[in-house]
């Protein structure tokens, strides 16, 4: 059974329609990551599911029991929020505590399961202080303590790391899972930062224009984008998005990108445009068929990756990601076998994957 399953969920403010008969589900333990550009409604969408959200409309079922009307407080999700919203005159203990009181447990085993979840995050040092004097990460970590102690069957985080530094957001891409994991808690993970969300998710779920356009593991999402509009937004750089020309064959069509030549199995769309990610992109110092000739425009150090801005014959310009700078400024460029989306510009929907590299007739 679903630890949580939403559906037909609409949020509406006057006129304004944030989300639309939107479905989710996650299975029991599993962290699904939300992802989606600034006020695309993710936050409302956490807001709906913990039930604090007035104008929501539609149904959430949590391990199949209906809450849709039930009170936030019963429905025993946890919350870890970005700006990490502690209670200010409260101290760090009492904070973590909060969800255990308002479940009236004794107070000997408030005190247990405190500790042990304070352990757990290495804040039982700071326990008894203030969170003005706390620092930002253990202001985190308090935050996540109170959302992990009452052991809710799900958590909500709305972007917990935005505010953090480097460090701590490093840290906890790779604690957080394996917390989640022991506890065997799911997750709804709330960011706009792709590289959070390949870390945090084993599913995502791209919402744009008030619906979830996209939902599946990470890595498909970004191997294989649904739309052109989550091949823009899922990747940085992002993947490179050629017009095309596209002509019957076979039983499927054949693509012409800038003088290279690919089959897909499916019917060539309209207006074709084919998706390459940048590491797809390969670099050769000398020509064969398959690639084209192409001049180096700028290279960029990015996250110990070389990323290189390409012109090719036609005009053309293309990314690459490379370990190391290319030595020449006039190279050739390729495809990686069987990479490449091929997208219908006019539906912005992808139609196939898993091309066929052909020769290019004159
Ligand atoms: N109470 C409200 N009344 C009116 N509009 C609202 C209300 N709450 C949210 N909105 C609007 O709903 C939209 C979605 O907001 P939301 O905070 O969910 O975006 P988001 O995807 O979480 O963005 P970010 O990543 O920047 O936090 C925004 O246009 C916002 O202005």
């Amino acid at each position: 059974m679903s630890a949580l399953s939403v559906s037909g969920l609409s949020v509406r403010f006057g006129t304004h329609e944030v989300l639309r008969d939107v479905a989710l589900d996650v299975a029991p333990s599993e962290r699904v990551v939300l992802f989606g550009p600034s006020g695309v409604g993710k936050t409302v969408m956490l807001r709906a599911i913990a039930g604090l959200e007035p104008n929501a409309r539609g149904r959430v079922l949590l391990q199949g029991r209906d809450v849709s009307d039930a009170a936030p407080e019963a429905r025993h999700i946890g919350v870890a929020f970005q700006n990490f919203a502690l209670y200010p005159h409260m101290s760090a203990r009492e904070n973590i505590a909060s969800p255990l009181r308002a479940q009236k447990r004794d107070a000997a085993e408030i005190a247990r399961r405190v500790d042990a979840v304070a352990e757990l995050l290495r804040i039982g040092h700071v326990l008894d202080h203030a969170p003005r004097a706390l620092s930002n990460g253990q202001k985190q970590r308090t935050a996540l303590a109170r959302a992990l102690v009452g052991e809710p069957r799900l958590i909500l985080f709305d972007d917990p790391l935005r505010n953090v530094d480097a460090k701590l957001r490093y840290e906890m891409r790779i604690e957080l899972p394996r917390l989640l994991a022991a506890r065997e808690t799911a997750s709804v993970y709330v960011t706009q930062d792709f590289r959070e969300a390949m870390a945090m998710g084993e599913r995502v779920a791209v919402l744009l224009d008030g619906t979830i356009v996209q939902c599946a593991p990470a890595a498909e999402v970004y191997d294989n984008p649904a739309t052109i509009a989550v091949a823009r937004l899922f990747g940085d750089p992002p993947m490179n998005l050629i017009p095309a020309r596209g002509v019957a064959a076979g039983g499927g069509c054949r693509v012409n990108v800038a003088g290279l030549a690919f089959g897909f199995a499916a019917a060539s769309p309209a207006e074709p445009v084919f998706g390459v990610r940048p590491e797809a992109v390969t670099l050769h110092d000398v020509g064969s068929p398959g690639r084209v000739p192409a001049r180096v425009l700028a290279v960029t150090p990015m996250n110990e990756r070389q990323i290189v801005l390409l012109r090719l014959a036609d005009g053309t310009e293309l990314v690459a990601s490379e370990a190391a700078a290319p030595a020449a400024t006039e190279l050739h460029v390729g495809i990686a076998p069987g990479a490449g989306t091929l997208f219908d510009a006019a539906s912005g929907l992808a139609v196939a994957t898993s091309p066929v590299a052909e020769e290019v007739s004159a």
